[in-house]
């Protein structure tokens, strides 16, 4: 038995005219931990408003709605916390900022990085791109070693990310990854998100 849950962030772009309903639907066909929106090509107005339209959708079933890369924005609009990576400003302010609420941040496939981010006060380390991944230009890469490293020194729970499937994803469970990160395999899913959902819950339990 795994403690191992799916941690789902959205595609690079969306329709608000469908993709509130979308949402609703991949959410209740099985567990998923949290929910980040990654937009990161909306201007502040729009993502204000993705902001107001998918928050309440997750919140109301118990995911936890996680902003990109702007925890300011995060602390203003009542999401439950932000995701930074290493370009993405100050981590000992963006942890003032967002009080008790969650702070994860990207470590790549280092050490150093994620032991930094744990003495700054991170909820969560996020390491990868595991796979190839068509989603993201992802300069840099991590082995499933970092996971069995991390999880064995510290309680801070660790993400993994990058190319991850229903298919290739059982390693990383096994090697001690508390959060699986997806978008192409829920979003991308030939079935459609709600199965994409089904199938990486089926394959984490698998694993
Ligand atoms: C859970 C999770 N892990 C890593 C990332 C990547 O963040 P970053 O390196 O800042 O890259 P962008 O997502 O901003 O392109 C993430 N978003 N979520
Ligand atoms: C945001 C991000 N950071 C590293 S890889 C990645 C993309 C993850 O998307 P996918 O699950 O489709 O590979
Ligand atoms: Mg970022």
């Amino acid at each position: 038995m795994t403690d191992c849950r799916l941690y789902l962030i959205t595609p690079p772009s969306i329709d608000l005219a469908t993709f509130p309903d979308l949402l609703a639907r991949a959410l209740d066909a099985g567990d998923v931990a949290c929910l980040q929106l990654r937009l990161k090509e909306a201007p502040r107005d729009d993502l204000r408003r993705a902001i107001d339209a998918l928050r309440p959708i997750a919140q109301s079933r118990e995911v936890a709605f996680l902003l990109n890369d702007d925890a300011e924005l995060a602390a203003q609009t009542g999401c439950d916390g932000a995701h930074l990576g290493q370009e993405d400003g100050d981590h000992a302010r963006a942890r003032t900022l967002l009080r008790d609420a969650t702070l994860g941040i990207t470590c790549h496939g280092s050490r150093h990085l994620a032991m930094d981010a744990g003495e700054m006060g991170a909820d969560y380390v996020a390491f990868g791109a595991f796979f190839p991944t068509a989603t993201k230009d992802a300069q840099h890469r991590a082995e499933p070693d970092i996971l069995e490293w991390w999880s064995s020194l510290f309680e801070i729970p660790c993400v993994a990310i990058g190319g991850i499937t229903a298919e290739n994803c059982a390693p990383l469970v096994r090697a001690g990854a508390d959060f699986l990160a997806v978008v192409g395999a829920v979003w991308n899913h030939p079935d459609g998100p709600a199965a994409g959902v089904r199938a990486m819950n089926a394959a984490i339990s698998g694993a």
